[in-house]
């Protein structure tokens, strides 16, 4: 599938995706995965531009003003526990304190702004602690959930292949989209949701009972975040493609406003 912005009908939707911040030799680099870039343009017909993760993170209305949506991507790095009142990470993990302190404030002005969002992985644990909720830091240590995590020595196509069901609850943002039920959906993560956030709303659990989706009912705009992975090859999979082209439409309907 060509990644060339195909022409739409009505002003083209610029979609901010969040970045990771890392450092590459002596220089801090701002990098988004290039498969959440993709995503954009094919899932959701918009054009994706990186927003950095500043050590002083860019001021959110002017950015917010300009934008159509915002992508709140995955990432290796985990949300530093301090930010839910979590007890510290264990020895050797992973954090990205820049990326914190943007999207974190980014989240609730976004939604307060009526700019539709959509977090994935990392950044569904984001929008959960953004509201106040917090997250097992260890899944597979708590002895109450299945294996959420992926193997880093398969091959990418396996890691980011179908690994469970999870069961589209009543009343939310995806039953609209795809009716209650059983959904298949990959899966590569080490932490999840402990305390649901104030105000958020279920959206779709494991078989574990794992809380996998959540939405923020009272958002102006589209405001949905999933545990897993549906950038991944999203024309392949009507349910990850029905996700990223319901948040396109919606960014497209705020473009079509300016
Ligand atoms: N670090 C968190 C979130 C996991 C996550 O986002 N994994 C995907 C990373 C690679 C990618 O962007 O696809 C956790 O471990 O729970």
């Amino acid at each position: 599938m060509s990644t060339a912005f195909r022409p739409q009908s009505g002003p083209v939707p610029l979609v901010g995706v969040v970045a990771d911040s890392k450092m590459v030799d002596p220089h801090r680099f701002h990098m988004a995965g290039e498969k959440y870039l993709t995503g954009v343009v094919n899932g959701a017909d918009a054009l994706p531009v990186i927003i950095p993760s500043l050590p002083d993170p860019l001021a959110a209305a002017p950015l917010l003003d300009r934008l159509d949506g915002l992508l709140f991507t995955g990432g290796y790095s985990n949300v530093e526990p301090h930010h839910y009142e979590g007890e510290p990470s264990k020895p050797g993990t992973l954090h990205d304190t820049l990326r914190d302190h943007t999207t974190l404030p980014l989240l609730r002005a976004a939604v307060d702004a009526g700019v539709p969002l959509l977090g994935i992985c990392r950044g569904f644990q984001e929008m959960n602690v953004a509201w106040g909720g917090t997250l097992h830091q260890e899944l597979h240590e708590t002895g109450l959930f299945m294996e959420h995590r992926e193997n880093k020595d398969d091959p990418l196509e396996q890691q980011y292949s179908p690994a469970h069901d999870v069961t589209i609850e009543p009343g939310g943002l995806l039953a609209e989209l795809v009716g209650e039920g059983k959904q298949q959906v990959n899966s590569l993560h080490t932490q999840g949701i402990d305390r649901l956030g104030i105000g958020l709303q279920v959206e779709a659990r494991a078989p574990d009972g794992l809380i996998e989706a959540i939405s923020v009912p009272d958002s102006k705009a589209f405001a949905l975040a999933v545990q897993w992975h549906p950038e991944w090859k999203v024309n392949e999979s009507p349910f990850y493609l029905s996700i990223f082209q319901a948040f396109g439409k919606a960014c497209a309907a705020r473009a079509a406003r300016r």
